[in-house]
């Protein structure tokens, strides 16, 4: 880290880590869970949804495939990894081993919060609680922790295991300790991080990321491009992987809606709000690849 984060002196951290709890065993959740596996760490990954935790096995086991098919794993590598991953519906089987936590469930603030008391009083003290939200500020999300200086934000990319980079985001009250913690963690799986210095809604990326997500919805909505087209612009034109409606669907229009709604809430004017467009996909259910359809259809 090039700089020094201004918070308060608090209590020691814990710096290393060999057992991982993630919380949320959806498309964020499974990710991060598997690549801490590839890691070599152990991992309890909970979900308070049984459905949820087979679709996570199964996602997981399907992605581990594909490293094997593209020689990046080899058999022996991806069998270990899967055999690190314990599912679990109950947050205590992890909470009292877990030397660092992840929260990557929905992206509503009551439940968040919720769980962080839990897991502030459930955890050893010195144990760093992260947050995958994608906006909320992260002094929100730790407004009924005891101990908030150990609360962090850690927002990864979609798909967690391919992407490389990982959004460190500082709170009101995050220490110091549990910044070089979370630093530590992600350079022993692999990953840069950037280090978000204000409690801003949205952070860094998605700010970036809505303002021009939404700007592609809305060009769709009002009937003066394709979805095709619109993404054409971001690959061919721009050099993006991907264009805006195929990363909101590799991302999840439920997902997208709720970050973009409550960033419009904060921020007003127009630049994050939602159009109706996206509105009547997620009405209609189809909130992307995870239902087969959303601005495409046959997705998978
Ligand atoms: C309203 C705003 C808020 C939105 C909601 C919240 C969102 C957030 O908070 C923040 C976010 O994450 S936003 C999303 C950020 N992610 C992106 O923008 C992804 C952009 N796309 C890419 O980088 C590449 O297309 C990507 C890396 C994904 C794939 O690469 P390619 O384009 O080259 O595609 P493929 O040819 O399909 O794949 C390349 C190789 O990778 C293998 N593969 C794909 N998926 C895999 C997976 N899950 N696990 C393991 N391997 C996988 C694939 O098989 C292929 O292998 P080879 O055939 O051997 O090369
Ligand atoms: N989808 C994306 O591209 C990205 C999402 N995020 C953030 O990551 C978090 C998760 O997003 P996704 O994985 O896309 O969502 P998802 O909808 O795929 O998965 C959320 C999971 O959390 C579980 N869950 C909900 N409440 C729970 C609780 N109290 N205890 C245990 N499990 C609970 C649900 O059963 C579900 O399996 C959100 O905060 C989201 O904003 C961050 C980066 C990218």
């Amino acid at each position: 880290m090039s700089r020094d984060v201004d918070a308060p002196a608090a209590a020691h951290v814990r710096q290393d880590v060999s057992t991982v709890m993630v919380v949320g065993a959806g498309l964020m959740g499974s990710g991060i869970a598997q690549v801490a596996a590839q890691a070599g760490l152990d991992v309890v990954l909970v979900d308070d949804d049984v459905e949820a935790l087979d679709r996570a096995a199964a996602r997981i086991a399907d992605s581990l495939a594909r490293f094997v098919r593209s020689g990046s794993l080899t058999d022996d590598e991806a069998s270990r990894a899967r055999g690190l991953i314990v599912t679990e519906t109950d947050l205590r089987a992890g909470g009292s081993s877990a030397d660092l936590v992840i929260e990557a469930i929905v992206e509503k603030l009551e439940p968040k919060q919720r769980l962080f008391a839990e897991l502030d009083a459930m955890c050893a003290p010195d144990v760093v609680l992260a947050t995958n939200t994608s906006q909320f500020q992260i002094g929100r999300v730790a407004a009924n922790c005891d101990r908030p200086d150990r609360v962090i934000g850690m927002h990864w990319s979609n798909p967690p295991q391919l992407m490389k980079l990982v959004e460190l985001v500082v709170g009101p009250d995050t220490s110091s300790e549990a910044v070089a913690g979370a630093i530590r963690f992600l350079d022993g799986v692999d990953r840069r991080h950037v280090l978000c210095l204000k409690d801003v809604p949205g952070f860094i990326s998605n700010r970036m990321s809505t303002a021009l997500f939404m700007e592609g919805v809305r060009l769709v909505d009002e009937g003066i491009a394709t979805a095709e087209d619109v993404d054409l612009v971001a690959r061919l034109m721009f050099g993006h992987k991907m264009g805006p409606l195929e990363t909101l669907d590799l991302a999840g229009l439920d997902t997208a809606l709720l970050v973009s709604t409550a960033l419009a809430d904060f921020y007003g004017g127009d630049r994050f709000t939602p159009p109706d467009l996206l509105e009547r996909h997620v009405a209609a259910g189809r909130t992307g690849r995870k239902s087969g359809s959303g601005f495409y259809e046959g997705l998978s």
